[in-house]
């Protein structure tokens, strides 16, 4: 990175994942500050990356290049409005919160470069994947540091239009939650069928990062990897059937459609 100077506001799970990949990456403690209310919390990002921290916010983002907005959306707008009177015209943001709009934290912050960014949990083993979205104000050499920041946990991937967060929110954000669903589902199963409670956990866990891995590492599609592995009239066609005929397609687009509508919901609710 171009040594830019980035804090943090809020330093909870996800600006931890974001502290340890960038000291990871080799980006010196002295590059990185926290802003924390949690004292505890404080003294553990001191100990475990050696970055300075601070109780106060204004205080965390003086002098800094990068802020990254890191706390829960229901307190974004208060925390923007304490915020702003420490600003310097031209420090960019990055706010990670779920449907927290540029044009909110403009409002909330005055006119400035602004990235919006939905990273997800796979972030605290630097196995994330963000979709990224710049406004009119962000350079390109910001936008490459913006992006520097989010690659340090994982895939970053640019998207063009803001509304476009709303299905990343659906599909990667969210996401984690519904593969340990289809875990938690699978390793019932299993128990149902004669194994131990244990054992069908650890198959059902293994089995999905094995597929994921095979889905990530192949030259071929996810299509093609399922019709490899169901034998005609098998066990996997048995199963897929039996999937299809409860509308399996049909309920996981019914889900991510919720999970965007609650997204852009969310927008509407707390960025007044
Ligand atoms: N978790 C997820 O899967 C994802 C989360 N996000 C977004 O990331 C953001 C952070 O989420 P996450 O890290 O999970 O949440 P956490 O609750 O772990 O982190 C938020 C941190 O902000 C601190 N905080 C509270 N009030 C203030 C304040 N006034 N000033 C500074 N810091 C404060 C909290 O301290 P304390 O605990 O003491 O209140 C907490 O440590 C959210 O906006 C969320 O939408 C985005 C993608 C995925
Ligand atoms: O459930 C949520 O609202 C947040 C956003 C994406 C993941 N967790």
């Amino acid at each position: 990175m171009s040594n830019p100077t980035i804090a943090f506001v809020g330093a909870g799970n996800m600006a931890a994942s974001l502290i340890g990949g960038l000291r990871a990456q080799g980006v010196a403690a002295s590059a990185i500050r926290a802003s924390e209310p949690g004292s505890e919390q404080r003294a553990r990002l001191q100990q475990e990356h050696g970055i300075a921290t601070f109780a106060d916010n204004g205080e965390a983002i003086k002098g800094a290049d990068l802020i990254v907005l890191a706390v829960k959306p229901q307190i974004m707008k208060a925390v923007c409005l304490d915020l702003a009177p420490h600003l310097a015209p031209n420090q960019v943001i990055i706010s990670i919160a779920a449907g927290i709009s540029c044009a909110s934290l403009e409002n909330w912050l005055g006119q400035r470069p602004v990235v919006r960014c939905m990273p997800n949990t796979p972030a605290l083993l630097r196995q994330g994947v963000s979709g990224l979205f710049a406004n009119v104000r962000v350079s390109a050499a910001q936008k490459a540091q913006a992006e520097q920041v989010l690659s340090a946990v994982g895939l970053a991937l640019w998207l063009d239009e803001e509304a476009q967060l709303d299905a990343v929110t659906a599909v990667s954000g969210s996401g984690p939650a519904y593969f340990f669903l289809l875990i938690e589902a699978m390793t019932a199963a299993g128990e149902q069928l004669g194994l131990p409670r244990e054992t069908a956990a650890r198959l059902s866990i293994q089995t999905a990062l094995g597929a994921a891995r095979m889905a990530s590492e192949s030259d071929v599609d996810a299509a093609e990897l399922r019709r490899r592995v169901t034998s005609p009239n098998g066990t996997t066609e048995a199963a897929i059937k039996t999937f299809q005929a409860g509308g399996f397609e049909t309920l996981v687009q019914q889900a991510l459609n919720a999970a965007a509508n609650r997204s852009a919901e969310l927008a509407e609710q707390l960025g007044q």
